[in-house]
């Protein structure tokens, strides 16, 4: 049965712990069901963007325990990200999902350097575009390039795909047991409430740019579709 998507052009944004298994930091397993979810909405017709997170591999907050300064353990950080990237496509093309990877920072030398315009023709030209390298500077997560590429590609919502969680609470969830679950709230909200499930620069940029949040499960293989869909899954964060 066709279902009619609710978003039509979306940045899909991969937590990188996500990624990782019990034995290796990447684990095939999940990175094919990432691949199988992005499938499943493009032949929904969802023009898609993709960036992947790193923190399965190597997150810039290690670099005291590495004995790292901060701007070399980003790097390391934004380097994990290709990784990710480049075996993500492989999975992608593998199931004859036509990607083309745009890259920024420690990560130029994998696919092409970003540039809005050339990824808005690869979208055009139906191609799932695949961002490595975050923003390609020390400082940010993967959430303000998420939010940067919906504004590039008029993309209406980010779809953060998030390890640990089910959606958005009233406190963290992994360390406030009774923490309530909240469907729906605006991005004006979840910064006066410091919620921390997102980067608090990425959601003055959604609430700026009027982009929608929607934070889905990574532990379900279904959520990015079962969003895409209008089924109810995880908390959407309004711009207003
Ligand atoms: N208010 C909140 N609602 C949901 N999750 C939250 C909240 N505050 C903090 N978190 C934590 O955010 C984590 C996901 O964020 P992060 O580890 O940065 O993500 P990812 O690697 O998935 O991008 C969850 O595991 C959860 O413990
Ligand atoms: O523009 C960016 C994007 C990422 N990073 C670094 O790359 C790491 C991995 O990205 P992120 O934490 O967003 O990955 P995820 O949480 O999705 O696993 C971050 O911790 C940062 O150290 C960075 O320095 N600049």
């Amino acid at each position: 049965m066709f279902v009619e998507p609710r978003y039509r052009r979306i940045v899909l944004k991969v937590s990188g712990e996500s990624l990782g298994g019990s034995h290796s930091p990447v684990d095939i397993d999940r990175m094919t069901e990432v691949a199988q979810s992005i499938r499943t909405v493009c032949k929904m017709g969802v023009t898609t963007t993709v960036i992947v997170g790193g923190g399965n591999i190597f997150r810039g907050g290690s670099a005291k325990a590495w004995e790292l300064d901060r701007l070399q353990a980003d790097e390391a950080g934004m380097a994990a990200t290709g990784v990710n990237a480049i075996l993500l496509q492989g999975i992608l093309e593998s199931m004859a999902v036509r990607t083309e990877i745009f890259s920024r920072g420690p990560c130029n030398g994998i696919g092409i350097p970003y540039s809005g315009e050339e990824l808005r023709a690869a979208l055009s030209d139906g191609q799932v575009g695949i961002l490595a390298g975050g923003m390609g500077i020390s400082g940010f997560s993967t959430d303000v390039p998420a939010v940067h590429a919906a504004i590039d590609t008029m993309a209406e919502v980010v779809i953060m795909s998030k390890h640990g969680t089910d959606g958005v609470y009233n406190d963290d969830p992994r360390v406030v047991k009774n923490a309530r679950f909240l469907p729906s709230l605006s991005a004006s909200q979840a910064l006066a409430r410091k919620l921390r499930v997102m980067d608090s620069t990425a959601l003055s940029l959604a609430r700026d740019h009027s982009k929608y949040i929607h934070v889905v499960p990574a532990a379900d293989p279904n959520s990015v579709q079962y969003a895409v869909e209008g089924k109810e899954v995880g908390s959407v964060i309004t711009p207003q």
